[in-house]
């Protein structure tokens, strides 16, 4: 997979030097290039933003240096990739989301920062890719940088060859099967006893079913506790299916 990475804060993105994604990189797994939009400005002080028309606080980020930009990055011969916009007013980016952005060929980031990007930017973009505009989650960030690391980790892992399989991407929360959008429960490893702990006696006992059984309780259990409204979603799953078998 192919990522570019705008930005104007190109230094944001040294993590992606390290670990896991450091590695696919080496491999050839990934190949991530950053491009400080700043390059695409055209007066003395490389200015990106400006005040935002109809007035109000904060500044806007102006259309010609990521129009340019975009047309450098993007605008090759050939398929043309998915572009990506972090920012609050996205739709929620999800597990799902991940992994079907994980079987695109070339995702490239437009980091947003101020108030956000001309909108007139994405409608340009629009005509020749296809954009999709991402939230992490409801809060405000400084600026797209943060949201582009999580999408990142998030979507690289899904690749083949990125996780050992030390670090097997089967197990995780959101993965589908019968543990399907239940949370994580309690994970243990040696030693047994430690800090006048003991690890719950299932998990040493052999029974595999058993701890299937137990895994699945204290995954119902966390749940519960944590996001009531995914075991509403599970049991209105379960009723349409066994609906529809009747
Ligand atoms: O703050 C975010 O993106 C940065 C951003 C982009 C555009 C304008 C303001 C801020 C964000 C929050 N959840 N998901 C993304």
């Amino acid at each position: 997979m192919r990522i570019d990475i705008i930005t104007i804060f190109p230094d944001y993105f040294a993590p992606l030097e390290l670990s896991l994604i450091g590695k696919a990189r080496a491999a050839g797994i990934l190949d991530i290039r950053l491009h400080d939009l700043r390059s695409w400005t055209r007066d003395r002080h490389n200015t990106v933003d400006d005040t935002p028309y109809g007035g109000g606080p904060g500044m806007v980020m102006k259309p010609q240096p990521w129009g340019e930009a975009l047309d450098a990055v993007a605008g090759g011969a050939g398929a043309p990739p998915r572009l990506v916009l972090p920012t609050p007013s996205g739709t929620p980016f999800t597990q799902e989301r991940a992994k079907r952005l994980s079987d695109e060929p070339w995702l490239v980031f437009a980091c947003g920062r101020y108030e956000g990007i001309d909108a007139r930017v994405v409608a340009d973009a629009e005509r020749r890719m296809p954009v999709e505009e991402l939230s992490i989650g409801d809060y405000v960030l400084a600026g797209g940088e943060s949201a582009t690391l999580v999408i990142v980790e998030t979507v690289s892992r899904l690749l083949p060859g990125v996780l050992g399989n030390a670090e097997s991407a089967v197990q995780d929360s959101f993965a589908a099967g019968a543990m399907e959008h239940l949370l994580e429960g309690p994970v243990y490893t040696k030693p047994a006893h430690w800090r006048d702990q003991e690890v719950p006696p299932v998990l040493l006992s052999g029974d595999h079913g058993a701890v299937d059984r137990w895994r699945r309780h204290e995954a119902l259990r966390k749940t519960a506790r944590n996001r009531p409204e995914l075991l509403r979603e599970l049991a209105a799953r379960r009723l349409h299916e066994l609906e529809r078998s009747d």
